[in-house]
């Protein structure tokens, strides 16, 4: 027998739970189909299980900073077994709010298997036939693993996805790929007392593009973390038990070393799609639409800023579009944001240093240090440094990227500016609360409001704290 519906959505993840929603608002014929468990990535294997982790290893760390603010402790003993149980208990509740939405929604509009196309509107879903009028690919991504690794380094070489089933914590692991899963884990199990070394393919650590930030980024985090940078194409081997990476050896080897989307393997090869120089999807971000025809693609799988916030707002548009086809909308997108959950954590908010510079734009950058700011220096977080750039000529914030304390908070302050177009003579008429490390924030806008040579706002020092950062010199 053939199903037969509107919209068939591959991939019950979160691009594609949104893609439903927004589908089932116009019609009923809507089948969600999944391979695997429910439960989405974010909520089982990654934003959720890994701050949890990252909560554990903080709550270590305050224990070991203690001291420097007169408060004596003894070392904190970490009890991996507890922290890993905490980690998927509280994973597992989140996952369970996930199932009980899936488990809601009409059995007949699920349906469980792998989805490889047969033609543009026809899919085979494990012997089922499914006919489609319009198809949403939600499949998500996977890690990419260097060739031969998996072969030679067997259950040794690990993914994020192992991390959180663990009942314990191992003794040393060895992550490779200093991007944002790599620079997250490495330091969050460093924290916890596993002997970690983090290796850099190339010198830049994490995801800051303007290069007095990258450098900061690279000192600051070789300060606390074992890191090798440079460290070009690895060879790792077995040695016994464990693997060796150089002359050192590790229980584990985690591989961080980026993902890719899950297009391959669905069948697509054979339909004239359009696609980058390197195979990569080209999908309208606006539409979610692929090509001219009735297929839209959200979430990871487009490649495109793979990220929660991201993949939830394409699904919505896939799904929207995909039951109103062939009468597509466009819709608007939000200012980009990103955030890493280091310590110091990273935000680029709107467009980053690398993307204004490969535009061409003619910008302003407004600096300011944390290593003097007030507030940061009384909760001893006086470190990093952040930039904000703006359009020479308007004023008009046009992004930022930042390393230091509460960048998950500023992060938002800015990409909303961003996105409303502010300028940076209307941010800083804006309240600014003392003391707060926002006042870091404000500093660097009054150096970039002079730089842009707008007219100057009145400065007034901070009498009470005087730090010169913050009195704006
Ligand atoms: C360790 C880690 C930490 C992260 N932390 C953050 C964070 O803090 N903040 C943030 O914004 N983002 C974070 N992310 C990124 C975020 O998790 C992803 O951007 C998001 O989960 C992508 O959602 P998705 O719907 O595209 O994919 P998924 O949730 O992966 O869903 C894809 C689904 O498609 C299914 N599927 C695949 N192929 C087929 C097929 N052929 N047929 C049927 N079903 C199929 C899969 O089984 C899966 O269920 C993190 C990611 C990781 C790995
Ligand atoms: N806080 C968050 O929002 C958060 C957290 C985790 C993941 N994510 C999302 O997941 C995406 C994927 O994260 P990721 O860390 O897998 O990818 P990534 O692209 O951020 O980092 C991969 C890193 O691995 C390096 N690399 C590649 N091949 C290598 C090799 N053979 N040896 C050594 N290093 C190698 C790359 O140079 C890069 O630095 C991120 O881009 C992000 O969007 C977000």
């Amino acid at each position: 027998m053939t199903l037969s519906c509107d919209v068939a959505i591959i991939g019950a993840g979160t691009a594609g739970m949104a893609a439903y929603r927004a589908a089932r608002v116009h019609t009923g014929r809507v089948l969600l189909i999944e391979a695997d468990a429910y439960g989405t990535t974010c909520a089982r294997v990654g934003c959720m299980p890994s701050k949890l982790l990252i909560a554990a290893a903080d709550a270590a760390q305050a224990v070991r900073e203690a001291h420097r603010f007169g408060v004596q402790a003894e070392p904190p003993r970490v009890d991996g077994r507890a922290v890993m149980q905490r980690v998927r208990s509280e994973r597992d509740r989140f996952v369970g709010f996930v199932l009980e939405t899936v488990h809601g929604w009409p059995e007949a509009t699920r349906l469980s298997g792998r989805a490889c196309f047969i033609d543009a509107h026809t899919l085979d879903v494990a012997g089922q036939r499914v006919e489609a009028g319009a198809v949403v690919i939600a499949t998500g991504s996977r890690p990419r693993i260097p060739p031969g690794w998996r072969e030679r380094l067997g259950a040794r070489l690990i993914v994020n996805d192992d991390v959180f089933d663990w009942t314990d914590l191992p003794r040393s692991v060895a992550v490779v790929g200093a991007g944002v899963i790599g620079l997250e884990l490495a330091m969050a199990l460093h924290r916890l007392g596993v002997r970690v070394r983090l290796f850099a393919r190339s010198s830049r650590v994490g995801p800051l593009t303007d290069p007095e930030l990258q450098l900061l980024a690279q000192r600051l985090f070789a300060e606390e973390l074992p890191l090798t940078l440079n460290a070009g194409s690895l060879d790792p081997v077995l040695d016994g038990e464990q693997v060796r990476i150089g002359d050192e050896c590790f229980d584990l080897l985690l591989c961080a070393s980026g993902r890719m989307p899950n297009l391959d393997g669905l069948g697509l090869d054979a339909l004239p799609l359009p696609r980058d120089a390197d195979g990569r999807a080209l999908v309208d971000r606006h539409t979610a639409q692929w090509g001219n025809g009735a297929l839209f693609v959200a979430g990871d799988a487009t490649d495109d800023r793979p990220l929660l916030h991201e993949a939830a707002d394409a699904g919505r548009i896939a799904g929207d579009n995909a039951a109103r086809w062939p009468d597509v909308h466009h819709r608007p997108r939000r200012a980009p944001l990103a955030v890493v959950f280091s310590d110091p954590q990273i935000a680029i908010a709107g467009a980053s240093y690398a993307e204004l510079m490969a535009a061409g734009v003619a910008f302003d950058t407004g600096r300011v240090s944390f290593s003097d700011q007030g507030r940061s220096r009384v909760m001893l977080v006086n470190r990093g440094g952040l930039h904000v750039y703006a359009e020479r000529g308007t004023g008009r914030l046009l992004g930022a990227e930042m390393i230091g304390p509460a960048a998950e908070h500023i992060g938002h302050l800015l990409a909303w500016s961003v996105q409303r177009g502010d300028t940076v003579q209307q941010m800083l008429d804006s309240p600014f609360y003392h003391p707060v490390v926002e006042e870091g924030l404000r500093t660097a806008l009054r150096q970039l409001s002079s730089d842009l040579h707008l007219p100057s706002p009145p400065i007034e020092s901070c009498l009470d704290c005087d730090t010169s950062a913050e009195a704006g010199n």
